[in-house]
């Protein structure tokens, strides 16, 4: 059993609803998990203390959440150590060809190179469009941005693109990364 952290950046819960579903995987494989949300870590968390950390932002306006980047700025040195991963939740990581994927690519080996991490693995996963919770000027941007993109534009209905098999296949494969309690003593 390792000891694993999950800590997510969040603008309107899918992100946070990922990272939940990861914490859930890892916990059934028999690692101990702790999530926390990046805006406001327990004081006394220090992630160097755990034995694997994941790592989720959404993008907002072109970039991912400035205290998910402060998080990672201030823990590079246990992330580079330990084994880590980084996932980035976008509507542009819901395209089907990486042409028009690329841009959430781009983001995300922006912010690792801004951060200095190197990460085991990293996944682009498609977010959501949550316009019943959004307020109205909100819900009219989103709509105009969707409508723009050839996608979803219903403002009486939510949409999910989320792949909820490959979070969780990418779960289980950082688990292959995590110390294994239950591999026998070599002494
Ligand atoms: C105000 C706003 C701005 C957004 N800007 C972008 C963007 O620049 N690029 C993108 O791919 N997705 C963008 N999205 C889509 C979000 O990344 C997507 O809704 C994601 O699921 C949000 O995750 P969260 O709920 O964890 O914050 C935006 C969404 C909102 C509401």
């Amino acid at each position: 059993m390792a000891r694993v952290l999950v800590a997510f950046g969040s603008s309107e819960g899918q992100t946070a609803t990922i990272a939940e579903r990861i914490g859930d995987v890892l916990e059934a494989a028999g690692h101990d998990v702790v999530v926390v949300h990046a805006k406001h870590p327990p004081a006394e968390l220090d992630p160097g203390t755990y034995e694997g950390v994941i790592v989720g932002a959404s993008i907002h306006m072109g970039s991912h959440q400035s205290y998910v980047e402060s998080f990672v700025d201030t823990h590079s040195e246990a992330l580079n150590r330990l084994p880590s991963a980084f996932f980035s939740v976008s509507l542009t990581a819901a395209h089907d060809d990486p042409a028009e994927r690329k841009p959430a690519r781009d983001l995300l080996e922006d912010f690792l190179e801004e951060t200095g991490w190197e990460p085991d693995a990293t996944l682009l996963v498609a977010g959501a469009l949550k316009y019943r919770e959004y307020g109205l000027l909100k819900r009219f941007m989103m709509r105009r941005i969707a409508r723009s993109e050839g996608g979803d534009t219903d403002t009486a209905q939510d949409y999910e693109y989320t792949d909820w098999d490959e979070i969780e296949a990418f779960a289980e494969e950082f688990t292959t990364l995590l110390p294994d309690a239950s591999e026998p003593d070599p002494r």
